[in-house]
């Protein structure tokens, strides 16, 4: 078990690493709930897998839990879903100082948060991630997100959740593809400025896909405090630090995009290739050396996450792939920053990248 702080000013909260945290759901999340009663969102995967369980814990305090169900998926984080949830939430009446429940995944959890930001101009919420990647990252900082058509992420808040619970026993209903695109942001924390946890990951990569419980404990929790030290420092993205837990993402966004937010490629496989991208591009412009480059594609490859732009088949070219990035949020007069490398675990941003030269990049990765 872990507590780790996220010490945001202001908006302080705990996020609690427990195996077993979901069938104590009710007891720990007793402090933040003023009634006998809690709204929890969640999709069909997690309520066929934890809704008894979590729903049981709250009946056990004499709380009884209202479900709102969404379909799985990308494209529920999408307009016609949040006013879904908006909706239901004031049907329900929550009050502002309510605490409502995201119980899933960085899709329920982003969905979820955004609700909460606008409901009443702000309720609370509890975040319960139950994929590797949420429970490592999307649970903790308060980003929250909606897709539209034009691009990834592009409307949302910052909201802090009021407490985070993380089991790790619900990844052992997590499909094995959905544990792998996790583990990207877990490699990411290691590559960004912890060299010695990404030689870690390198070691202990296969016991933590295979649900080794110290492995992944000791992942999740490394994760979560790289991820409260920086958010801590930079809550709202505006020093450069924040933007930092970008990397990969400007290459991996454009390429969501470019599948059309839909299960071809999942947000976790698209950090992946694009923090192979990112240390390849940093090679190619003399940033970093060519084989530790090579050894970041190695390691994804390795652990089974797509690691060739060619194998993903996407019908496209360089500039259509630079095209998506121009959305980026990270966009400032016309340039775009870039997470480039200098070296394993020396992540920087680089404000000077042409973008003719990053197409030319992606054409001669579609091709190799
Ligand atoms: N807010 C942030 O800081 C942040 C950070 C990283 C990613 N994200 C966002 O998170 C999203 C990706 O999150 P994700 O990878 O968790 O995807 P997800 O929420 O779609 O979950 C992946 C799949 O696993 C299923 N699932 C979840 N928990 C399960 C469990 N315990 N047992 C069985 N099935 C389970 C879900 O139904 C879904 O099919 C993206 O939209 C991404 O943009 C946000
Ligand atoms: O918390 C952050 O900050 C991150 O950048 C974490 C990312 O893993 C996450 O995917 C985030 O949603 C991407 O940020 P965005 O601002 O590009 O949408
Ligand atoms: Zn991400």
């Amino acid at each position: 078990m872990a507590v780790i702080p996220v010490a945001i000013a202001g908006a302080p909260y705990d996020v609690v690493i427990e195996e077993g945290a979901l069938a104590r759901a009710g007891a720990l999340c007793r402090p933040f709930l003023r009634k006998d009663t809690v709204a929890v969102v969640t999709d069909e995967n997690v309520a066929g897998a934890w809704r008894e369980t979590v729903a049981a814990s709250f009946a056990a305090q004499g709380i009884a839990s209202h479900w709102l169900v969404l379909p799985a998926g990308e494209a529920t984080k999408s307009w016609e879903n949040l006013a879904r949830v908006v909706d239901w939430l004031l049907h329900l009446e929550v009050e502002r100082k309510d605490n409502i429940v995201a119980l899933g995944g960085g899709v329920i959890g982003d969905l979820t948060g955004f609700a909460a930001s606008m409901v009443k101009r702000g309720c609370g919420f509890i975040q319960m991630p139950t994929t590797l990647l949420a429970q490592v990252d999307s649970s903790v900082g308060g980003k929250t997100a909606i897709n539209t058509p034009v691009g990834k992420n592009l409307v949302g808040a910052f909201h802090q959740p009021s407490l985070v619970l993380a089991d790790p026993l619900s990844l052992d209903t997590l499909p094995l593809r959905d544990v792998r695109a996790g583990y990207a942001e877990v490699v990411k924390y290691g590559l960004i400025d912890d060299p010695e946890f990404f030689f870690w990951c390198e070691a202990n990569a296969q016991c933590l896909l295979a649900g080794e419980a110290d492995a992944r404990e000791h992942a999740i929790a490394r994760s979560v405090a790289a991820k409260a030290r920086i958010v801590a420092a930079d809550e709202k993205e505006t020093t450069g630090v924040r933007a930092l837990l970008n990397l990969g993402h400007t290459f991996g966004h454009a390429l969501e995009a470019q599948c059309g937010f839909s299960d071809r490629l999942l947000h976790g496989e698209g950090v992946a290739l694009g923090m192979i991208l990112a240390a390849r591009y940093s090679a190619r412009l003399g940033l970093m050396h060519g084989q530790d480059a090579e050894r970041v594609a190695a390691h994804i490859a390795a652990v089974g996450l797509p690691a060739s732009l060619k194998a993903l088949d996407i019908d496209c070219d360089g500039q259509t792939l630079k095209n998506h990035m121009l959305h980026d949020k990270k966009m400032d007069a016309g340039t775009l920053p870039f997470l480039l490398m200098r070296g394993l675990g020396q992540t920087f941003l680089a404000k000077d990248v042409d973008l003719a030269d990053v197409a030319a990049f992606l054409d001669e990765e579609l091709a190799r």
